[in-house]
């Protein structure tokens, strides 16, 4: 291929110092918002004011996706009608649950494909999915919350080769999780396990996955294309991948003895260790640390003490070497041990992380609409100014 070199001169269009640059987007504010907060020097995280550590002790998943969707507490009444609706919208149609059984099956075709393609199948199932006013994206947004729900259970049962089960709309939406998933009815300390998982991955500002939603909306597209966009988006393990890579490294490793050494191995090779380091948080993700909580009473539990051995070795070598750098774990480095230990499989740690993060996503949502704007960054352009077009068959 032939080009013509730029003159150093008009070699970027957006000149430094015209447009900012940065990286990734990093510490770019791209819009107002009174969802959450994240201050990663102090290792605090607040849901419209309210503390993740409160949230995590005195609230429930429907309280906590209300306080997300609505900017405030409900009156008793308001969750009893939020809950109404999430219950009445958990069922999903047969063609979805027909898909989700013949692709679940696929071990190679990733859950979160599974779960982008259902929910997109669920808008063609929806006659409202297209209907462009207030009140239906609220409808959405709470459809969305719901159904999400069934459709990662019915594929965590499709890949075990098991029929779905239906919801029930006399349980909590953690514990109905929890029914459509296993069959039974969970234990109500694993039950609240999950309202805790669910609560603790509801939000966190401008997330890569939420930024993708938004910038979906902005476009003013509809709810359904800006959640399988964030789907898209968490399924990486940059972000929400990283609870399963977390667990196949414990898997690889093996023995607690191996840890330390696996590590040391590991960063002399310049590897990234999965569930550690953050763009905002400089210190310990406060999520990390109430699941650590909960990881050491489910592993005991469960006989499961092992990986959350493991998991200590690893924070320690990681904190000894990169601390100081403000490299800790982050909320997918315990996740993981605490799911496998309810036994959920690997694979679904994603999908369930999408189940928490929906509040978010859909709250976000109708935030960007009621006060929209395209996004439209700049990229900063390195390439040629002028390149000459030769014909194919004069090309070299
Ligand atoms: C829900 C979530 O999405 S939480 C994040 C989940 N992702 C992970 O756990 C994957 C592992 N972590 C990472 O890849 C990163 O820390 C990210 C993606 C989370 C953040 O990325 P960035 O803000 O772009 O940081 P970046 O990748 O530039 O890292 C900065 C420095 O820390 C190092 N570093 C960052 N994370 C890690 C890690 N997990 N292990 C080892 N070193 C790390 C980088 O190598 C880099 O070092 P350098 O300055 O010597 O080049
Ligand atoms: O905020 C981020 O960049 C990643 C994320 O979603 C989280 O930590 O929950």
């Amino acid at each position: 291929m032939t080009t013509t070199a730029a003159p150093q001169e008009v070699k970027y269009i957006g000149k430094p110092g015209e447009v900012s640059f940065a990286k990734g987007l990093e510490g770019v504010i791209v819009a107002e918002s009174v969802k959450s907060y994240v201050d990663g020097i102090a290792g605090r995280l607040i849901y419209h004011g309210i503390p993740i550590e409160v949230l995590a002790e005195k609230s429930t998943f429907e309280e906590t996706a209300f306080l997300l969707l609505y900017d405030k507490l409900p009156t008793e009444d308001e969750l009893d009608v939020y809950k109404m609706r999430l219950r009445q919208y958990r069922e999903i149609p047969d063609e979805v649950y027909d898909f989700i059984s013949r692709a679940g099956r696929r071990y190679n075709f990733h859950p979160m494909s599974v779960l982008r393609t259902a929910i997109s199948m669920l808008a063609a199932f929806d006659d409202s999915a297209e209907e462009d006013t207030m009140i239906a994206h609220e409808r959405e947004a709470i459809k969305l919350t719901s159904r999400i729900a069934t459709v990662v259970a019915a594929i965590g049962r499709a890949r075990k080769g098991l029929p779905p089960v239906h919801p029930r709309p006399d349980l909590s939406h953690a514990a109905n999780f929890l029914y459509m998933l296993f069959g039974e009815e969970p234990d109500p300390f694993y039950a609240r396990v999950m309202d805790v998982i669910l609560i603790l991955h509801a939000d966190h500002e401008c997330n890569a996955s939420t930024f993708t939603v938004r910038a979906i909306t902005s476009t003013l597209s509809d709810m359904y294309s800006a959640v399988v966009g964030g789907i898209a988006a968490l399924k990486g393990p940059l972000h929400g991948g990283a609870n399963e890579e977390v667990m196949h490294m414990l898997h690889e490793i093996g023995e607690v003895e191996n840890a330390e050494a696996w590590v040391l191995r590991a960063l002399a090779r310049k590897k990234k260790i999965p569930g550690f380091g953050h763009r905002v948080y400089k210190t310990y993700d406060p999520r990390a640390h109430i699941l650590k909580q909960y990881a050491l009473e489910v592993t005991r539990r469960a006989g499961t003490e092992k990986w959350l051995r493991m998991a200590e070795v690893i924070e320690r070598v990681m904190i000894e070497r990169l601390g100081q750098k403000g490299i800790q774990p982050n909320v997918d480095f315990y996740s993981g041990i605490v799911m496998a230990s309810m036994g959920i499989e690997t694979a679904l740690f994603t999908p369930i992380f999408a189940v928490g993060r929906i509040a978010g996503w859909v709250a976000h949502a109708l935030e960007q609409r009621k006060d929209n704007r395209i996004y439209r960054p700049r990229f900063f352009y390195v390439g040629p100014e002028h390149m000459e077009y030769i014909p194919i068959e004069e090309r070299g």
